[in-house]
């Protein structure tokens, strides 16, 4: 019965499956399959199900959101908390799933005629906005970046190029070279905190600087489900810190004196983003406690720890 979480949090672990929105649908589907699979001691099992999910990926939101919404079943005995808990996994799918809709037409209306987007690492929810813009005759070009150590701007171009959309792929250093030919930056989101900062693949935070020199819009794209609850009580966000084989050869990382580190994330502060497009509208950062409060419940302190509520809006 494991057998299917164990898998799905390897997957999500070596990055099979990657994505702030994807390891999010992804954990919801795979509690609904582990939730049907249970045949005594739901909360138990169900529980061990969560840490295990939870303990994949530190960094994106969207998986403890996704998990605490599903966990938040309830019912008087093991049939109707199971019968809960699938309804609840199928509603914060249905949410991922509709999210992206509604981000790529608000997102595009930002965007003028004709213009020449800059987007890093791959990120559905940016990309939403940007192939939604590109129907609409906003944007002309993208510039990619190729967004080391996991080349995810790979997956991007391909993408952009399946969408028929002209595309450069740039290396991560080229940021301000090219900077001045970007009208917009479009990036995607891991997690939102309180403050209205953005955490976000390495390197973001930097193209936020070479944006805010150079007067360039830069725009976050986040399903309010990116948002972080945790943050609003002072929780620090944890940057995941990935394995240096992922950066550098073995004859580099067996050198004398010297030390690889491979943050996967960074921190942009909210001053240097203009607007964090939404599933319910375009906000400004500074609009991310009111989105934690509102769209993804209370939270309040049990017994020392903290306990989330989720709603959830269509
Ligand atoms: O949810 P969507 O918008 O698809 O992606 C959001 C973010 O998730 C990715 O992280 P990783 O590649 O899983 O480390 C990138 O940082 C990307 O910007």
């Amino acid at each position: 019965m494991y057998q299917i979480v164990e898998e799905a949090a390897e997957k999500i672990r070596t990055m099979e499956v990657r994505g702030a929105a994807r390891i999010a649908k992804f954990a919801a589907e795979t509690l609904k399959k582990f939730a049907e699979a249970v045949e005594s001691n739901f909360d138990e099992n169900m529980n061990k199900a969560a840490e295990i999910l939870l303990n994949t990926r530190p960094t994106a939101v969207s998986l403890y959101n996704a998990i605490n919404y599903v966990m938040r079943y309830e019912g008087e005995n093991d049939a109707e908390k199971r019968e809960n808990a699938v309804k609840r996994a199928e509603e914060f799918i249905r949410w991922v799933e509709t999210a992206h809709e509604r981000i790529g037409k608000i997102g595009a209306r930002r965007i003028r005629k004709n213009s020449v987007v800059m987007t890093h690492c791959n990120s559905s929810a940016a990309l939403a906005v940007i192939k939604e813009a590109f129907r609409e005759g906003r944007v002309a070009e993208v510039f990619a970046t190729e967004s080391r150590p996991r080349l995810q701007g790979h997956l991007t171009v391909r993408e952009l190029s399946n969408a028929g959309i002209p595309a450069t792929l740039i290396v991560d250093s080229a940021v301000r070279y090219f900077i001045e030919d970007v009208d917009y930056v479009v990036v995607g989101a891991d997690t939102i905190t309180a403050n209205g900062a953005l955490i976000n693949k390495i390197g973001t935070s930097q193209i936020a600087l070479a944006a805010k020199e150079a007067r360039v819009p830069f725009m976050v794209a986040a399903e309010t489900y990116k948002f972080s609850p945790k943050t609003l009580f002072g929780e620090l966000v944890v940057i995941e810190e990935r394995d240096a084989s992922e950066v550098a050869p073995p004859e580099i990382l067996s050198l004398k004196g010297v030390r690889v580190r491979n943050p996967a994330f960074d921190a942009t502060p909210r001053e240097y983003i203009d607007v964090i497009i939404t599933e319910i509208g375009a906000i400004p950062p500074e609009m991310a406690y009111l989105v934690i409060k509102e769209r993804l419940g209370y939270a309040v302190f049990e017994e020392g720890e903290l306990k989330i509520s989720p709603k959830h809006f269509d």
